[in-house]
C-alpha cells in the first residue's frame, strides 16, 4: 500500500474557555497526525471537546495554544466540507439550491456549478429531488443533502460532527454505508466524530480516543477488518470490548 502522506498536523493543542468569573481547560496537549485520504474518527465522551476541537480545526474558534498545520495551506471556510448536526440547511431553498450554493458564492457559473451539483446529488441517491425543499425530505435525507453540500464544496477535507447522531438507528446503519460507499468512489480526507463506539469501527480507517480531564489523546486503535465491516464479528467485539474498557464514563 502506498505510503499516505501527511494532511493535518496538530501539535500540542490546548483550549481554554476564560471568562471573568472562571476557566476551563478543555483541550491539553492534543497531538495528531491526519493522513492523506484516511477514514479518521475521533471518539470520546459527551463534553469532552469533539466539537471544541473540530470548530477549531474550521477555523470557527481559536486554540489557546498549540498548532494544527495543513499540508497544503489552511482550506479557506468556504473551501471545508462541513457536515455539522447544527448546520442545517436553507429551508427555503430546494436541494439543488442548498448543494450549489457554495460555489453560487464563489461567483461559479450556473451551469458549472449545478452540473458539479447534480454529480453530488446523484452520488447520494437523491436524483429526482433536485427541486424538493428541506422539509419534504425525511432525517436521512436531509443528512445526505448535508453531505452533498459537503463533497459540493470541493473540499478535500471533510469535518463531520456526528453527522447521524439525530437519525434513527436503521436510517444511521444505511447512513453509514453511505458515507463509505461515497468515500470510496471519491476520497477525501474524512475527520468524523462520534460518541458512537460500534460507529467508530464500523467506519474508521484509525479511531483516536480522546478522554481525561482536560481531554488529550488517550489511544489510537486501527481496526484491521476489511469492510463492510460486521457488528457481530468476534474481532469487531474484541475490540468494542477494548474500546468501552479505555473509555472515561460520560460527564
Ligand atoms: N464557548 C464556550 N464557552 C465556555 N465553555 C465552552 C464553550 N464551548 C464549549 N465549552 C466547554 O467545552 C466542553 C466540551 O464541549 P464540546 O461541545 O466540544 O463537547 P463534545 O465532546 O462535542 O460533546 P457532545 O458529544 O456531547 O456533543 C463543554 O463542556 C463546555 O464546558
Amino acid at each position: 500500500m502506498a505510503v499516505l502522506r501527511d494532511k493535518i498536523v496538530i501539535k500540542n493543542l490546548s483550549k481554554t474557555f476564560a471568562s471573568k468569573k472562571n476557566s476551563v481547560e478543555v483541550l491539553k496537549d492534543i497531538n495528531l497526525t491526519v493522513k492523506e485520504n484516511e477514514f479518521l474518527v475521533i471518539l470520546g465522551p459527551g463534553q469532552c471537546g469533539k466539537t471544541v476541537l473540530l470548530n477549531i480545526l474550521a477555523e470557527l474558534d481559536e486554540q489557546t495554544s498549540g498548532t494544527v498545520e495543513f499540508a497544503d495551506g489552511r482550506p479557506k471556510m468556504g473551501d471545508l466540507g462541513l457536515v455539522f448536526q447544527r448546520y442545517a440547511l436553507f429551508p427555503w431553498k430546494s436541494v439543488m439550491g442548498n448543494v450549489e450554493m457554495n460555489q453560487k458564492l464563489k461567483g461559479v457559473d450556473k451551469a458549472t456549478r449545478q452540473a458539479n451539483a447534480q454529480k453530488y446529488i446523484d452520488l447520494v441517491g437523491l436524483q429526482g429531488f433536485e427541486k424538493a425543499l428541506p422539509k419534504q425530505l425525511s432525517g436521512g435525507m436531509k443528512q445526505r443533502v448535508g453531505i452533498a453540500r459537503a463533497y459540493a464544496s470541493e473540499s478535500d477535507i471533510m469535518l463531520m460532527d456526528e453527522p447521524f447522531g439525530a437519525l434513527d438507528a436503521q436510517t444511521r446503519y444505511s447512513m453509514e454505508d453511505e458515507i463509505l460507499k461515497i468515500w470510496e468512489k471519491n476520497k477525501r480526507t474524512v475527520i468524523f466524530v462520534t460518541n458512537n463506539v460500534e460507529e467508530a469501527i464500523y467506519l474508521g480507517d484509525r479511531i483516536i480516543l480522546l478522554g481525561g480531564h482536560p481531554t488529550s489523546v488517550k489511544k489510537e486503535y486501527i481496526p484491521e477488518m476489511p469492510r463492510p465491516r460486521n457488528y457481530t464479528d468476534q474481532a469487531f467485539l474484541r475490540l468494542r470490548n477494548e474500546i468501552v474498557a479505555d473509555t472515561d464514563l460520560s460527564l
